[in-house]
């Protein structure tokens, strides 16, 4: 696929700072920033309430169709708690996001999770659930976990994913 910007997938488990790094990278490289969740909720891509993971259902397949032309014209940072159900070509980087237990545990707990969800979490972290999952799903050489526990490495993150996409964009 020829794109003249980069696509770049933030992922990790939840409260690891996706979308928050995300609007930053965003801010940073004018790319858009597409949060899967909110996408979904705007273009009603969902199917229903998951009552066990308190949570909405994404219709998978709708989401893909709606986003293969914007993938297409490159320049997006999508954020999404997964991985692995995108078409790998979609993306040029995919960043994994990793906090520390503790810090994590603050951070949800915040967010006002039932303590089944927060463990859920937490356990899904501590197993690298999802840098395994990216590791699955894409060749290795674009996937970078990169540490979320500080601003200071939220800015660090930001500066080194833009540096990247400007590399990109001069050699694509
Ligand atoms: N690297 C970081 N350092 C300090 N606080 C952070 C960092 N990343 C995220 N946060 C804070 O943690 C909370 C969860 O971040 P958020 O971006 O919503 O995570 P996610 O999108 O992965 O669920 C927010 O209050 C955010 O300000």
């Amino acid at each position: 696929m020829s794109r003249s910007k980069p696509n770049i997938l933030i992922t990790g488990t939840p409260g690891t700072g996706k979308s928050t790094t995300a609007v930053a990278l965003s801010e940073a490289t004018g790319f858009r920033h597409i949060n899967i969740g909110d996408f979904a909720k705007e273009k009603n891509l969902h199917e229903g309430w998951d009552d066990k993971l308190q949570c909405h259902i994404l219709n998978e397949d709708l989401v893909l169709d709606e986003l293969e032309d914007i993938m297409g014209g490159g320049g997006n940072i999508v954020d999404h708690h997964g991985s692995d159900w995108f078409p790998e070509r979609w993306f040029d980087r995919v960043v994994v996001l990793q906090t520390e237990n503790s810090i994590l545990y603050d951070r949800l707990t915040k967010r006002g999770y039932s303590s089944a969800k927060l463990e859920n979490n937490l356990q899904c972290e501590i197993f690298d659930i999802l840098l395994e999952e990216a590791k699955e799903s894409y060749k290795k050489e674009i996937v970078v976990a990169m540490k979320s526990n500080t601003v200071d490495d939220m800015n660090s993150n930001v500066a080194t994913i833009t540096e990247w996409a400007r590399s990109w964009s001069s050699t694509n």
